[in-house]
């Protein structure tokens, strides 16, 4: 049977829906650094699809956050190619491509949560009406309605990082790409967290790419798990997860979501054997 075909055109060029949004082909990265060469990343190929939750996970100094970094051109690599919307990463940030929440919540503390999630919007030359609007529909998104006026030490740490979500929001990018956002917060707030961002990613329908060390984390949130090396970071596993898409806390006690979590742990051991 004849495949259909998804391709569309828009007017600045050929966009095909059936390609990822993001993929990365044979990947390495070294810093060179006063010590020598520091190879962070190697022959890493990945494909991320529109709508994936793509979860990386691996021993500290894997080059995890590297991997992420490269994607959203704040690194070059030294070897292969990403592309994100069928652009390389440098027209890809310029085009708005992506939004970026980083480990802290990285907050100015002189300005409300509104104005930090306007100051980007400020600086990108838009109009105080579509600023307003903008931040007001983002801070609904997160549960921070009725919170723009604070300032960001007026609320705990988990309300912080979701402004910083929301700020990340705030370009309408359809890709979000977070580096251990929960990594700072006690269990019972990042649990709290983890179910909101599964039903923010649900009602956005984002393509979400996430660092993380929690093994139950990566599982509960994921369509995907890769699972990476000591360094060079190499990819060992990609973990499709079936769970359902609707996903209850108490999904971590069921044998499908532990027999996951048991091949993301043996995929980190086995990383860990070949050093
Ligand atoms: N700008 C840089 N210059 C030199 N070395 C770097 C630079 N950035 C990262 N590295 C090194 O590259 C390796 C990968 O770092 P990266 O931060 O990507 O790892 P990670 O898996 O995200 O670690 P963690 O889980 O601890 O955050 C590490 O050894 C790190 O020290």
């Amino acid at each position: 049977m004849n495949q259909v075909s998804t391709t569309q055109f828009t007017g600045e060029g050929a966009l095909d829906t059936t390609s990822p949004v993001i993929q990365a082909k044979s990947l390495d990265l070294t810093f060179p650094t006063n010590d020598g060469p520091v190879h962070a990343l190697s022959d890493v190929s990945l494909d991320i699809n529109k709508g994936d939750f793509v979860s990386f996970i691996g021993p500290s100094g894997c080059g995890k956050t590297t991997f992420l970094r490269t994607i959203a051109a704040l690194e070059q690599p030294t070897g292969g190619t990403v592309t994100v919307n069928g652009m390389t990463p440098d027209e890809a940030r310029r085009a708005r491509a992506y939004g970026y929440v980083f480990q802290a919540a990285g907050l100015y503390p002189w300005r409300t949560i509104e104005k930090n999630i306007k100051l980007p919007l400020e600086i990108m030359g838009y109009s105080a009406s579509d600023q307003q609007e903008r931040a007001d529909r983002v801070l609904q998104l997160v549960d921070l309605e009725g919170f723009g006026k604070k300032f960001p030490w007026q609320l705990s740490g988990g309300m912080q990082q979701r402004a910083s979500i929301a700020r990340a929001l705030a370009f309408d990018a359809d890709i979000l790409l977070m580096d251990e956002p929960f990594g700072a917060l006690d269990e019972i707030v990042r649990d709290r967290l983890n179910e909101e961002l599964l039903k923010l990613w649900a009602r956005t329908e984002k393509t979400i790419g996430f660092v993380t060390h929690s093994i139950p984390e990566a599982v509960y949130l994921s369509t995907k798990i890769v699972v990476m090396s000591p360094r060079p970071g190499r990819i060992t596993d990609v973990i499709e997860s079936d769970l359902p898409r609707e996903r209850p806390l108490e999904i971590r006690d069921t044998p499908e979501f532990l027999a996951l979590a048991h091949r993301v742990r043996e995929g980190l051991r086995e990383g860990h054997a070949y050093e």
